[in-house]
């Protein structure tokens, strides 16, 4: 029944106006998905590689559809994903880019969910997932790579540890990102906004750290469940090899002034979490933070790992962190993340799930992360891409998908 009879694939617009790949998959008995890549800014040096989507589109209409439609099972999603591996024949997906690859995976295990009839996060966890919800983790102030003249840090991120459910942790971020308007407001401050539609304020990190802490504390109050923040460093984007250090405008930290420094702010400030807090080649000074921080915090590894199994048993090897982010196209397939997924709960990471920076209406990480059993989500706090996801996340809670 779930036979792939046809895949098409299209140029579709991504949150940054960016051309971006959209596949739908159609089955034998009528079952249909459509699902569309994302896109990073702050990429990893090793994540899986997007091609232009042009060439994206044409390679994967050469190279993967001859060996889908007609071929495989879109409810079979391992052989879905094997088929887009022997496809592309590398180890990057640098021939019909992580992109396509993605955008088919994700788009046949929406086909298969539609012919069972069920939800997504139902076919893809199965009956018997946990009971529990991801926490969302919402980006409220940031800078670096996706916004100019804003904070070093990339994203300062509400995190509603506390909320008894979904929706009321989805409405505390956004009530955190409606009080860090009025607070920037009462300093007088301008605020564009970024990427992905947190605050960019033109102010130091140390500032942000205060108004961010400020707000969060007051919507806690006023909601009377406990919110903390984290952040998400995304160091490799700080990391100058020729300073041989992490520069922050005029001021450049070396390794170990980085790790004081973020071991200091977890302190003063209880961070629950710390994203990429260090380059992506160094797992000892990932190490180093982890064992001085790792029981209070969760230090998470982004391009680190890269969503690759390798390099998160590496991590994992080094006792380098705690927790993984993981982004579907970072490493081109959904059997690919679950694999991850698995290694990391094994070993007692935490996972999280994760956004790009560029991103369309596309609701699959909502569906991943229940179906996985996930902690935390990291899909923004308001803008259209970002409360697509949050939006369905409260659905899904809401039994109404
Ligand atoms: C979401 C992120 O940004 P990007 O998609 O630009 O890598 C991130 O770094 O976690
Ligand atoms: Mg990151």
């Amino acid at each position: 029944m779930t036979l792939i009879t046809n895949v098409s694939l299209r140029r579709v617009l991504d949150s940054r106006g960016n051309p971006t790949v959209e596949a739908d998959v159609l089955t034998e008995s009528g079952g249909f998905g459509r699902a569309a890549a994302p896109s990073g800014a702050s990429t990893g040096e090793y994540e899986a590689i997007e091609l232009p989507p042009s060439e994206a589109i044409a390679a994967a209409r050469e190279h993967a559809l001859p060996r889908l439609v007609g071929e495989v099972y879109a409810g079979n999603q391992r052989e879905v994903d094997a088929a887009l591996r022997a496809a592309d024949g590398t180890e990057n997906f640098s021939e019909i880019g992580a992109n396509s690859a993605v955008a088919v995976s994700m788009a046949a295990a929406k086909a298969g969910a539609d012919v069972l009839g069920a939800p997504l996060y139902q076919h893809l966890g199965g009956t018997f997932r946990g009971e529990s919800f991801p926490t969302p983790l919402g980006n409220v102030v940031g800078g670096g790579e996706h916004a100019k003249e804003a904070t070093h840090i990339q994203e300062f991120l509400a995190a509603p540890v506390g909320a008894p459910s979904v929706s009321e942790a989805v409405f505390a971020n956004a009530a955190v990102h409606a009080r860090i308007s009025e607070l920037l407001d009462d300093r007088g401050v301008p605020a564009a906004k970024g990427d992905e539609g947190a605050w960019a304020p033109p102010i130091s990190d140390a500032e942000a750290f205060e108004i961010v802490d400020e707000a969060v504390d007051d919507v806690s109050d006023d909601l009377g469940f406990e919110i903390g923040f984290g952040l998400d460093m995304a160091a490799a984007e700080l990391y100058d090899a020729d300073e041989d250090g992490y520069v922050y405008g005029d001021e450049v930290k070396s390794t170990a002034e980085q790790v004081e420094y973020v071991a200091e702010m977890v302190d003063e400030y209880d961070l629950v979490y710390v994203e990429d807090p260090l380059d992506e080649d160094d797992y000892e000074g990932f190490a180093d933070l982890t064992e001085r921080v790792g029981e209070q915090t969760l230090v998470c590894g982004d391009d680190l790992f890269v969503t690759n199994v390798e390099r998160l048993q590496a991590g994992i090897d080094a006792d380098a962190a705690n927790s993984i982010l993981i982004k579907p196209n970072q490493i081109g397939t959904l059997s690919d993340a679950f694999d991850a997924i698995e290694l990391a709960t094994e070993n007692g990471y935490e996972t999280v799930i994760s956004h790009r920076s560029g991103e369309t209406e596309d609701t699959t990480i909502a569906h991943l992360a229940v179906a996985t059993d996930a902690g935390f989500i990291k899909t923004g706090t308001v803008q259209g891409e970002r409360t697509a996801k949050l939006n369905e996340l409260i659905r899904i809670a809401d039994d109404a998908v």
